[in-house]
């Protein structure tokens, strides 16, 4: 396992000063000519004089190009969502995935009129989730290579059809900013987040919210167990576990472990039963209660999880859940929080976009960098916070930390 070992954050104030600290010296050396080229480019791309000529000299010409038209996905990202819903809300993709087939079998089946399937399908095939051959007389349109990947999880078709309500919810982004926003679908199909630390009021579709974070589940444990091995650990807790899906991944991957999962009581039930139909049924225990305030299942814990937890609560609650998971860990126990993270790798658009606005529609909560992330576990008297890398930091990325093994007493 390969990891990345984060620092307690040291205040600015306590930084070595001048070249006791040679690397801030460097930056701080570098920093004017950085902000000149910096003005100079944008000042250039301000230039439609200079966009003309780099777009027709044959050197500059891939990048003005490419500028262009990343410009233009996100002047059009919303349109491209609104094809991508109506694919899928005609189940497109389902139909498509049973092999090629021709303008009229698609129509009939989509209830659409000609003209309309064919324009629908001439643009997923511009977005690449749809391919057209007209290599025979009759045109045949098949699954392109992200309409394919799409048919693989279909986690990813639940998403698209909550957006619904997601986009309905942004369709206003300033008066979220502002917090003047009428109360948002996203709060009342979230409910604990209107009330943090409470219970969702009787009326909540909890299952509507249990069954949409199940669906990506699977891809999420995946990445989660492909990337930390969990199979030292023989007592394991998951907070806030949902319907079980993660559990039961890790049972299927780690026969030996005692495994406990603790929920709100509406999804906890729901957990029992689907875990109940399972041959996990006795290995699996669920427990309802708030983690913010309920007693956690008796006896310590070699490991507990926070998977896609944390960013929904803000940092003093993330701190609370974070101090009593640790005063339920074994000597040595290890907290693992696993949530798509800001600053790792490529993940900027799902952390900082997607869900930095994602969770303002919920009403608390934030994403947050594995530093920002260590620092809360350091805040709540865990030691040795580091991230460890996954595969897809898109899905999930990785923050472990724990308790030292002997002699430490917290006041
Ligand atoms: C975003 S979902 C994540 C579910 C699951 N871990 C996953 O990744 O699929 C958040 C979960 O935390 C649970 N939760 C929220 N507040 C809670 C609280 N105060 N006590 C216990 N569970 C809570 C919710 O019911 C929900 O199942």
């Amino acid at each position: 396992m390969s990891t990345t070992e984060i620092e307690p954050a040291s205040p600015a104030s306590k930084r070595p000063s001048g070249w006791a600290d040679p690397i801030r010296e460097i930056r701080r050396f570098f920093r004017p000519s950085r902000e000149g080229w910096k003005s100079f480019r944008n000042r250039k791309l301000a230039d439609r004089a200079f966009h003309r000529s780099s777009a027709k000299f044959w050197l500059t010409r891939p990048f003005a190009r490419r500028s262009s038209r990343r410009l233009f996905d996100l002047v059009a990202g919303f349109v491209y969502s609104q094809v991508l819903a109506a694919a899928v809300e005609l189940n497109v993709f389902q139909h498509l995935s049973r092999g090629p087939r021709a303008l009229a079998d698609i129509a009939a089946a989509t209830g659409l009129k000609p003209e309309a399937a064919e324009r629908l399908l001439r643009a997923l095939a511009a977005l690449d989730l749809v391919e057209i051959d007209d290599s025979e007389d009759e045109i045949a349109y098949g699954l392109g290579p992200l309409g394919a990947a799409l048919v693989a999880n279909p986690g990813i078709e639940a998403m698209i059809r909550h957006h619904r309500d997601v986009y309905q919810d942004l369709s206003d982004p300033v008066a979220l900013l502002k917090g003047t926003a009428a109360p948002t679908r996203l709060s009342k199909l979230w409910p604990y987040a209107a009330a943090p630390g409470g219970t969702p009021p009787e009326d909540a579709d909890v299952a509507a919210y249990t069954d949409l974070m199940a669906a990506s589940q699977d891809f999420v444990a995946e990445e989660v167990l492909g990337s930390y091995d969990v199979s030292w650990a023989r007592r394991i807790l998951d907070l806030g576990g949902g319907d079980g899906r993660f559990l039961r991944k890790v049972a299927e991957h780690h026969p030996e472990a005692e495994l406990h999962l603790m929920d709100l009581p509406a999804v906890a039930e729901i957990a029992a039963k689907r875990i109940r139909d399972t041959r996990f049924g006795r290995r699996i225990h669920v427990h309802s209660g708030d983690f913010f305030n309920d007693p956690y299942p008796e006896g310590r814990f070699d490991l507990i999880t926070l998977v896609r937890i944390l960013h929904d609560h803000d940092d003093a609650e993330a701190v609370k859940l974070l101090t009593r998971a640790r005063e339920s860990l074994e000597p040595g126990g290890v907290v693992m929080v696993a949530e798509p993270m800001a600053g790792v790798g490529d993940s900027a658009p799902v952390a900082d976009v997607y869900f930095g606005f994602y969770l303002l529609a919920m009403g608390r909560g934030r994403p947050r960098t594995p530093d920002e992330i260590g620092r809360l576990m350091n805040a709540a008297g865990l030691t040795r916070a580091r991230e460890v890398p996954t595969a897809l930091p898109l899905a999930t990325s990785i923050v472990v930390a724990e308790i030292p093994r002997r002699n430490v007493i917290f006041t």
